[in-house]
């Protein structure tokens, strides 16, 4: 049997037939509407705390493009915001279209970008990733959305270690990288709790979702779409479109961290 994917046999539509808790109550991603959301004056701002030396290498996983981090110490946290204790960063990757017309899960009043990063971190209430994984309270994921705009010197970086990482499986060396370069200048967001957006889609996340767009160029996220979805050997299948839609919000209210 074909594992889940983005394509009409795989995809989205289909993932209920394996993965029942994708019509769960708290699924993402969502479309944040702005003049919905409710400010809470009792969020805290995000204190996001990287060291590039626990960068350790990149990865196709044949789902999106994926760099990973050591997470055996406290050295790349997120505290404060919405959430209560330390949150280890593990990953971030991204979801892109294959145009600049779409790309990102969440959306803001309808609005998609042409893409969306998202930085994976764990509770270290618990003693794993693994563990956290499924727990309500164990991830906090932070989503920033990409727009057309200067090229990015900081995302570069990633984008040319691409050619030796096409497909599915393939993975390199990637070391002193500082995500906090792809971070926005402001860090206002909006806050909700969901779930992971792709399979299992655990209802473990808590979404915490920049206001601001950090800036892309055209060319750069055509560097996106020249990976691969297929690993050596097989058909070439562009790694395009590997975003879910946004999903019911079930009376769910998302907050804002500023007015
Ligand atoms: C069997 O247990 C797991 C647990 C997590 C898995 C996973 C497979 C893929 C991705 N993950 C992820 O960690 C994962 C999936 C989606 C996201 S997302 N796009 O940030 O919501 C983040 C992280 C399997
Ligand atoms: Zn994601």
């Amino acid at each position: 049997t074909m594992s889940w994917g983005y394509k009409p046999n795989n995809g989205p539509q289909k993932w209920v037939e394996n993965f029942p808790i994708a019509d769960g109550v708290r699924q993402s991603p969502i479309d944040i509407v702005p003049g919905q959301a409710s400010y809470d004056a009792g969020l805290k701002p995000l204190t996001l705390k990287y060291d590039p030396s626990t960068c350790l290498d990149i990865l196709n996983n044949g789902h999106s493009v994926q760099v990973t981090f050591a997470d055996d110490t406290d050295s790349s946290s997120l505290t404060d915001g919405p959430i209560s204790g330390l949150y280890r960063l593990k990953q971030f990757h991204f979801h892109w279209g294959a145009s600049d017309s779409k790309g990102s899960e969440h959306t803001v009043a309808g609005t998609k970008y042409p893409a969306e990063l998202h930085l994976v971190h764990w509770n270290t209430k618990y003693t794993s990733f693994s563990e956290a994984a499924s727990k309500p309270d164990g991830l906090a994921v932070v989503g920033v959305f990409l727009k057309i705009g200067g090229e990015n010197p900081n995302l570069q970086k990633l984008l040319d270690a691409f050619d030796t990482i096409k497909s599915k499986g393939k993975q390199t060396s990637f070391e002193n990288f500082d995500p906090s370069t792809l971070l926005p200048g402001c860090l206002d967001y909006w806050t909700y709790d969901g779930s992971l957006t792709t399979p299992p889609l655990y209802e473990s996340v808590t979404w915490i979702v920049c206001k601001e767009p950090i800036s892309t160029s055209s060319a750069q996220m055509a560097k996106f779409r020249t990976l691969l979805f297929s690993a050596d050997g097989a058909a070439q299948d562009c790694m395009v479109d590997n975003y879910r839609p946004p999903q019911p919000l079930k009376g769910r209210t998302v907050r804002a961290s500023f007015k």
